[in-house]
């Protein structure tokens, strides 16, 4: 059965009834996948290792027990300055070889009754001291159960629905009865819809054929068979939407994309993720084209509670890289992430750094990165689009991260990503909160984007 009919039923009178049954025999099927068992699991886990005193968890700021556990807290972007550091001015000697690597340990605050004001910062508890980790404010923020992300998916697609809605609204309003200029109207609508153009003609082709064989003479006829074909397209692909995280061993996922599409952020949720699942996790800066780029990433390893390692502004990515992957290897980590720097305006250069990176990946773990993952900003539409080519002719992607959606209008570039460029979306951003970041789950997305228009 298509993702439409499963979702919304293949006629309009059986939609009740196959969706009922469909969604709770999905729901049930889902539940046993969800993640809340291994956060439970994995919390066991990381409890363990807490009484162990192995690792101390609780991050510098918005995860403490003080904090509201039901991860309203929004945590405000870093403010480091994107002023480049002169890596002479960090060190004398030539970064590219010799700049020696820094591991920024995370900060560690005792657990308190009292809110952390980011004011009045305590300092660091020094190492001896013994400290009092409360797992349960983190673990709470990834506790999330379907309805709730559903409600997620369906809030923050509000915008682009409405785009959607506003324009079939407008359509079918203008046109009743089945003609050529309905067709264009139409092409025109999916077009500004974001669905890619492409996409757009190709539904548009196949309903002019549909039309003529059941002989539709009303618009409303078709009202259906477009959203049908439009869900199908995407269900169609059936590309991997999980990230391929390994069961044993390290995961090195890399993150490329261009700044400010959200790399960082989408980074550092997976960091405090993973974190809370009971993994040992390890962030690798290198993006050192910007020192504030560095300064973000740490904040974020505050953040999350993770160690991150950097070397100076300026100095050989591939090489923080290298030092990243040592230390990974040494300490047992399950997963390595890894922030470069995406300069598209020079295309030659970011190949040749990517291969680079690549290739020193390669030699210590030959089936690694298991991901590259393509951070897009949902807000920019066709323009997303288009860096995710300029980035697939300099490297392979497996998938896309996009963020943003919150904001969007644009939410319709996910089925011209999947159709056009056969690249799976499996992360998407639906605000700044830790727990915004989602795996991908493509029946959420339709039913959040379609379900006030059948
Ligand atoms: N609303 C919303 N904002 C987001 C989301 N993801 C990231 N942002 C915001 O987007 C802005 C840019 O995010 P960054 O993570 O700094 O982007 P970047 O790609 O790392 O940029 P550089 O560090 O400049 O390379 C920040 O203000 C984030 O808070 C999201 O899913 N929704």
């Amino acid at each position: 059965m298509g993702l439409f009919d499963r979702l919304f039923g293949k006629k309009k009178q059986e939609e009740q009834v196959v969706n009922e049954e469909q969604l709770a025999a999905d729901q049930q099927e889902q539940i046993t996948d969800e993640p809340v068992s291994t956060v439970i699991e994995e919390k066991k886990h990381a409890d363990q290792k807490v009484e162990q005193k192995e690792e101390p968890v609780v991050p510098k700021e918005g995860l403490s027990s003080a904090q509201p556990k039901d991860s309203e807290q929004v945590l405000p972007r870093p403010t480091a300055e994107p002023t480049l550091i002169n890596p002479s001015e960090e060190t004398s000697e030539n970064e590219e070889v010799s700049a020696e690597p820094v591991v920024t340990e995370p900060q560690i605050k005792p657990t308190s009754d009292e809110p952390v004001s980011p004011a009045a910062e305590p300092e660091p508890v020094a190492e001896e001291e013994d400290i009092v980790i409360d797992i349960d404010a983190l673990a709470d923020i990834f506790t999330q159960s379907r309805e709730e992300t559903e409600k997620k998916y369906e809030q923050s697609l509000s915008l682009t629905r409405k785009t959607f809605a506003d324009g079939f609204n407008e359509l079918f309003a203008n046109f009743r009865t089945v003609d050529e200029e309905f067709f264009e109207e139409l092409e025109e609508t999916l077009i500004m819809s974001d669905v890619g153009v492409d996409l757009a003609m190709e539904i548009t082709e196949e309903l002019r054929k549909e039309a003529k064989l059941v002989n539709a003479k009303s618009t409303d006829d078709l009202r259906q068979l477009i959203i049908e074909k439009i869900v199908d397209k995407f269900d169609g692909e059936k590309l991997p939407s999980r990230l391929d995280i390994q069961p044993e061993g390290l995961t090195v996922l890399l993150f490329v994309g261009v700044n400010g599409v959200g790399k960082t952020t989408t980074i550092g949720k997976l960091a405090a993720r993973y974190k809370n699942e009971g993994k040992r996790v390890l962030l690798a800066a290198a993006d050192t084209f910007r020192a504030g780029a560095i300064d973000q990433l740490v904040e974020w390893g505050n953040r999350s509670a993770v160690e991150v390692v950097t070397k100076p502004a300026g100095s050989d990515p591939a090489a923080v890289v290298f030092d990243a992957l040592a230390k990974a290897k040494a300490d047992n980590y399950d997963i390595l992430l890894v922030d470069t720097a995406g300069r598209l305006q020079n295309k030659d250069n970011l190949m040749k750094e990517l291969e680079k990176i690549g290739k020193v990946i390669k030699r210590e773990i030959p089936d690694a990165p298991h991901e590259t993952i393509l951070a897009l900003d949902a807000t920019t539409g066709q323009n997303a689009i288009q860096q995710a080519k300029e980035f697939s002719a300099v490297t392979p992607i497996s998938g896309i991260a996009l963020t943003k959606l919150d904001g969007s209008a644009k939410g319709g570039i996910v089925l011209s990503i999947v159709q056009s460029l056969k690249i799976p979306v499996k992360l998407i951003g639906l605000g700044e909160k830790l727990n915004d970041l989602q795996d991908f789950d493509e029946e959420f997305f339709v039913r959040g984007l379609f379900k006030e228009l059948l």
